[in-house]
């Protein structure tokens, strides 16, 4: 009898320094890069070392093989099914949401199928890079669920409501020029240069923009969502008052009169 052993967790996202970019590569090539537990919690870990390392700068993305992530496991959902435990699915820690809280730009490399919730993993990224055939689906509709980790929230406010139904009550696979159209996706790369050009993106920003400035302002659309306008502007006020104060506006503004590049503290803005 052959035994099967599962791959070590630290096998499940494979990591590379690039510069201060870290590449993030989702790596369950053989399942098409299928989500479960063990990949979301190495994932998720790997995002709070980087959170934690000044070093890095950014996080690209990507999935091994041909695949970025099909969402979950078929196996496993087929699992679930014969368990009935489903109380495993709701209130894990870290929060599911883990990536769009991440303080560092966060970039994905779509180089295959992004699915389910390898496509909610994808609308997570601040920033997509796709191939032309990158297919993209929410899958949910079709096998009978409905849009978990909080897609229902970020869909709209990505694309606008009738364009997130069509995409979450079809599920219809939408190829990369319709993703871009749509605005799910932002850049449209030949799959050679997919992750070069989304690791020369995240290594523009991570270069050439304040960390500081950076963390602040996707905190800052974050919460914006939840406030009035005038609410909104009053935040903008105070936040704009410790900017000021900080260290990578005085370096920001020293660098761009010196003519030469900032060397940016990469410390919180106060
Ligand atoms: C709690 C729930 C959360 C969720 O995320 S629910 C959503 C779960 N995911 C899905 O429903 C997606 C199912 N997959 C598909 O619809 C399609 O695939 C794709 C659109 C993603 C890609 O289509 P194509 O490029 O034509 O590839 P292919 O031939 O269908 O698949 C290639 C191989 O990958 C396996 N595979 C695909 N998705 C999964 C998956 N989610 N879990 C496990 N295996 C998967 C297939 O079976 C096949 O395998 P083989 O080459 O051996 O025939």
């Amino acid at each position: 009898m052959t035994e099967t052993t599962a791959p070590p967790e630290t096998d499940l996202v494979l990591t590379e320094r690039r510069g201060g970019v870290l590449v993030l590569t989702l790596n369950r090539p053989d399942r098409f890069n299928s989500w479960n537990e063990e990949l979301e919690r190495r994932y998720y870990a790997l995002l709070d070392e980087a959170e934690a390392d000044p070093e890095v700068r950014a996080v690209v993305v990507t999935g091994a093989g041909r695949g970025f992530c099909s969402g979950a496991d078929m196996d496993d959902l087929q699992g679930l099914i014969e368990s009935g435990d489903f109380g495993a699915m709701v209130g894990r820690e870290p929060p599911r949401h883990r990536p769009l809280l991440f303080g560092k730009p966060l970039v994905a490399a779509i180089n295959g199928a992004a699915a389910g919730l390898g496509l909610v993993e994808a609308l997570y990224c601040d920033i997509r890079f796709a191939t032309p055939k990158a297919k993209l689906t929410a899958s949910f509709s079709r096998i009978g669920l409905i849009g978990e980790y909080g897609v229902a929230w970020l869909l709209p406010r990505l694309v606008g409501r009738s364009r997130a139904l069509d995409i979450l009550l079809s599920s219809r696979v939408i190829l990369g020029e319709e993703a871009l159209r749509l605005g799910l996706v932002d850049r449209i790369v030949a799959p050679e240069l997919l992750l070069d050009e989304a690791v020369a993106y995240a290594e523009e920003l991570a270069t050439s923009c304040s960390p500081a400035a950076m963390r602040v302002i996707k905190d800052q659309l974050l919460r914006t969502e939840d406030l009035t306008f005038a609410e909104a502007i009053e935040d903008g006020d105070r936040l704009m008052l410790e900017a000021l104060n900080g260290a990578d506006f005085k370096e920001g503004i020293a660098s761009y009169l010196d003519g030469r590049p900032p060397a940016f503290s990469g410390l919180a803005i106060r």
